[in-house]
């Protein structure tokens, strides 16, 4: 019987190699065919992982367009029929954030004097949506049909022009607010840049092509200090990304306009604010709060200075919106080439009397006939400029912007409104 020692290291050392040889061999293919199977294994796991990636990135980003309340010829139908102009040499505008702010109000402006439009947004939660869905059935009322969809959805864009022969566009949609740009960032992107990039793309292959008005921003002024601001003035010291992402809408629109001939004509707004307006702004929030009994912050400048802001009623930038319409020239192009030079304008659309934002809420406080819980702190490096101050001549000499509403006219008609719409429930928590 072999011993132990035998049977671990045997005495005839060729057999041993053959042995060891062949143990390692089978221990070798063992491990090879263990390491094999392991690996496509492994490979599999990873194909089916990316599949599976795939095809949730596929239903994700397809369910925008297949759950898309879009298309048909119900839907076609009711296009057409808002599309309608019902004045003579009247237009038909397709107005992107017909369900925001400043969309809403030009939407039932342009439709008051006979012109046709079709709205479109896409509802986001960026503030309550139900205030959106409140905006659209008003529209709604008015005949105005708003297409539920995004400006990056650049089958739906087409499809409308497929539908519609548009002879404008009023885009407004976009993401707004100075402050939330630290928080979500890409937001701004995708609206802004993305989308606006989505919209010219679309309007500069439609046949014909449409002249656009939209809404760029007096943010884009920065931490400029010459005041009145003047179109004239640089643009290159933004102060928070929305700014910058305005700022670069200008320079896209600018090069639609010298490649493809789209007629372009760039909106700076100056903090905008009436009834229907919106709830993240400085006004809208702290009529909420005040109401509410609830504090508002009020941020102050350097060296304890108050921070100012244009602020500008709503029906006089709905004016400078349809002036800016009635005075736009066509474009130029068709098909996707441009044929000639095609207009491109930028103007100032604000109030030319800044207002400290410490008076702001002096008038609110008249107007609710309640006091301010204030809590005052020096400005947050959160994106904000000091003080905005238009000069307006240029939009007056086009086309006779003259703003009329001073802040204490506009805000008493915005607590009216506000009250009316949230009712005089004074604690009821709304958004
Ligand atoms: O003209 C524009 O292009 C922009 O106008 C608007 O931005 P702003 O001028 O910043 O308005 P808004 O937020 O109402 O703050 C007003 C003032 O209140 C101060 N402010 C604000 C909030 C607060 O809690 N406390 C405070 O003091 C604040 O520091 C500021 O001094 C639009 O939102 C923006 O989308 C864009 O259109």
């Amino acid at each position: 019987m072999p011993s132990l020692e035998e049977e671990l290291f045997p005495s005839t050392p060729g057999k041993v190699k053959i042995e060891r040889a062949q143990t390692m061999n089978r221990q070798f293919h063992r491990c090879f065919a263990s390491t094999s199977t392991m690996f496509l294994w492994a490979l599999f796991l990873i194909a089916l992982t990316a599949s599976y990636l795939s095809f949730q990135s596929f239903v994700d980003s397809g369910s925008k367009y297949f759950t898309a309340s879009w298309g048909g010829i119900q839907w076609e139908k009711q296009v057409r029929t808002s599309a309608q102009i019902h004045r003579s040499s009247g237009m038909s505008v397709l107005v992107t954030g017909a369900a925001g702010f400043v969309g809403s109000h030009v939407s039932l402006a342009l439709k008051k004097r006979g012109d046709g439009v079709v709205g479109l947004d896409n509802f986001n939660n960026y503030y309550d949506p139900s205030l959106k869905k409140a905006r659209k059935s008003l529209l709604n009322d008015h005949g105005i049909f708003i297409v539920e969809g995004d400006v990056n959805d650049a089958r739906l864009l087409s499809k409308l022009f497929d539908v519609v022969a548009f002879t404008h566009v009023m885009h407004l949609a976009a993401q707004a607010g100075v402050r939330y740009a630290m928080e979500n960032p890409g937001s701004y992107v995708h609206s802004n840049i993305a989308g606006l990039v989505t919209l010219l793309e679309t309007c500069k292959s439609a046949n014909p092509q449409p002249s656009i008005v939209w809404a760029s921003s007096s943010s884009v002024y920065g931490l400029n200090e010459k005041v009145p601001f003047s179109e004239l003035d640089r643009t290159d010291q933004p102060a928070s990304l929305y700014a910058a992402t305005k700022k670069a809408g200008e320079e896209i629109t600018h090069t639609y306009n010298h490649i493809y001939g789209l007629s372009i004509t760039g909106l700076r707004f100056f903090t905008v604010y009436g009834p229907w307006g919106r709830p993240d702004m400085a006004y809208f929030s702290f009529t909420r709060n005040i109401l509410q009994g609830k504090p508002i912050t009020i941020y102050r400048g350097k060296n304890r200075v108050d921070l100012a802001r244009d602020f500008t009623y709503i029906d006089d930038i709905v004016k400078g919106c349809l002036g800016s319409l009635d005075t736009a020239g066509k474009s130029t192009g068709s098909g996707g080439k441009k044929r000639g030079p095609a207009q491109f304008r930028v103007f100032n659309l604000g109030n030319t009397s800044p207002v400290t934002v410490p008076t702001l809420v002096s008038i609110l406080e008249r107007h609710l006939k309640m006091k301010a819980k204030k809590n005052v702190i020096d400005m947050p490096g959160n994106g904000d400029v000091p003080f905005t101050h238009a000069n307006i001549s240029l939009a007056r000499t086009e086309f006779g912007y003259k703003p009329t509403t001073d802040l204490q006219t506009g805000l008493k008609k915005f607590v009216r409104w506000y009250l009316s719409y949230y009712g005089y429930n004074r604690g009821k928590a709304v958004n």
